[in-house]
């Protein structure tokens, strides 16, 4: 598995500590920023994670910015991609069984770190349980995509 990972500007600390667990894991990963601490805007960090989830060269992506809303708002406008936003446990093993989401967003005004690892722990390790309703409801999440005009 390869990751992809990014912040803003609001979520730089959980984005060292989630590159951390990915080093503790020796989970390959690409980190697209940001670099700096002055403000910057929440797209232009999302899509590259999201576009590269999309396009197959990275299996999953991780986003974090103040709330983690607008980078999973923007991540989600990419075809292919199933950004969930999570701030607890429970639903971050659910929305992997569930939706088979691939781009996990967070909030850092929102939960500390140690939560945040715990949430990306949970969600780089549970697997989709595809195969039956989870699947059949998935599958229509990407048909909507296809009916959409370009
Ligand atoms: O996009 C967000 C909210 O939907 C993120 O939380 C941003 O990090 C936040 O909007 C940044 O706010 P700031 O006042 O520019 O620091």
């Amino acid at each position: 598995m390869k990751v992809a990972i990014a912040s803003d500007h609001g979520g730089i600390h959980i984005r060292k500590e989630i590159i951390s667990l990915l080093d503790e894991l020796k989970i390959p990963y690409v980190d697209l920023g940001c670099e700096c601490e002055s403000s910057v805007d929440y797209p232009d960090y999302a899509v590259p994670v999201a576009e590269k989830v999309a396009g197959g060269e990275a299996d999953r992506g991780i986003l974090i910015c103040g709330t983690g809303i607008g980078m999973s708002i923007a991540a989600n406008k990419v075809k292919g991609v199933r950004c969930a936003l999570v701030h607890d446990t429970f639903s971050a093993k659910a929305t992997r069984e569930h939706n088979n989401s691939n781009v996990l967003a967070m909030g850092e005004r929102v939960i500390g770190p140690g939560l945040a690892r715990d949430i990306a722990k949970i969600w780089l390790e549970t697997p989709f349980d595809g195969g039956g309703r989870h699947e059949q409801r998935v599958n229509k999440v990407s048909l909507i995509e296809q009916r959409s005009p370009e």
